[in-house]
């Protein structure tokens, strides 16, 4: 069946096919013991991309993140950022592990992620929760850190907020915080981890208007996500993830429209 949705409510960064690689990865595999979780994956992203990855539960997605940024540590495979290799080397365990770690504290300081469970420190205000890591990991001066963290949070409409507690905030204002906390680092690429799953519905939204702003701006993303209908109207590119292997990938019109696979058809018509 070839599906058909109004063009008109999309919007598709178009990167030039020149610009830079921001990330690379190449034949990704993660061994949990005897459970291979991915199985030889690849991604490229240029520099104002977003790749949506899409797939059932337990189906690699988060690890597959996790792992460009050593969260996780992959069994086997290249990670380059911003045309940087990361230098790995193998480790008594089996799994990869960083091979100089202030390489490794510089490509996470270029991506910046946002998870499903905001992860804001509670006994922090709100400005102090977007402060920190700006001035301990890029040497900005308080004031500094301060001025940019106030010109985010009026880019997510939180300005108002900035001296209160995270608890005193809706999931949907907290993850806008912890999405201003990841721009103020600018980094170059940001990582989300299913951004919305943690939230009611009702407040789903914002945080994806939020989103969709930032792809508007020409931010390059790489966005974990069981919201299909966002990463239909948002992204550049569409990778549908099963067990731990790509199923199929193309423009969204493509895997959205007119899915190759049997497996990705089959996931769309249960999601969409
Ligand atoms: N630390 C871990 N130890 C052992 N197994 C793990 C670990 N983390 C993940 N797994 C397993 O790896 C598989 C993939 O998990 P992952 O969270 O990457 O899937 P996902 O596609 O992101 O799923 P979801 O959409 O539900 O978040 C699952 O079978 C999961 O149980």
């Amino acid at each position: 069946m070839t599906r058909h949705f109004p063009e008109e409510t999309m919007f598709h960064p178009k990167p030039d096919p020149q610009s830079p690689l921001a990330v690379r990865v190449e034949d990704l595999h993660k061994r949990y013991g005897p459970l291979e979780v991915l199985k030889g994956v690849d991604l490229t992203a240029r520099e104002g991309e977003v790749v949506s990855m899409i797939g059932a539960s337990g189906s690699g997605k988060s690890t597959f993140l996790r792992c460009i940024n050593l969260l996780e540590l992959p069994s086997r495979g290249r990670i380059e950022v911003a045309g940087e290799e990361l230098a790995l080397r193998p480790g008594r365990d089996g799994d990869l592990h960083a091979a100089d770690p202030r390489q490794l504290r510089r490509i996470r300081t270029s991506l910046s992620m946002v998870f499903q469970s905001f992860n804001l420190w509670q006994h922090m205000t709100v400005m102090q929760n977007i402060v920190e890591a700006p001035v301990h990991v890029l040497g900005l001066s308080r004031a500094e850190a301060r001025d940019k963290a106030e010109a985010l949070l009026h880019k997510v409409g939180l300005y108002d907020k900035r001296d209160q507690y995270p608890a005193h905030l809706s999931g949907g204002q907290q993850q806008r915080i912890a999405i201003a906390r990841a721009l103020c680092m600018e980094p170059r690429v940001l990582l989300f981890d299913e951004p919305t799953s943690a939230l009611d519905p009702e407040l789903v939204g914002e945080v994806l208007k939020v989103i969709r702003g930032l792809a508007e701006e020409g931010r390059t993303m790489i966005l974990v996500t069981h919201e299909m209908k966002f990463a239909r109207d948002v992204s550049s590119q569409v990778i549908f993830l099963h067990n731990g292997r790509i199923e199929e990938r193309g423009a969204p019109a493509q895997v959205f429209g007119d899915p190759q696979s049997e497996r990705c058809r089959q996931f769309l018509s249960r999601t969409c």
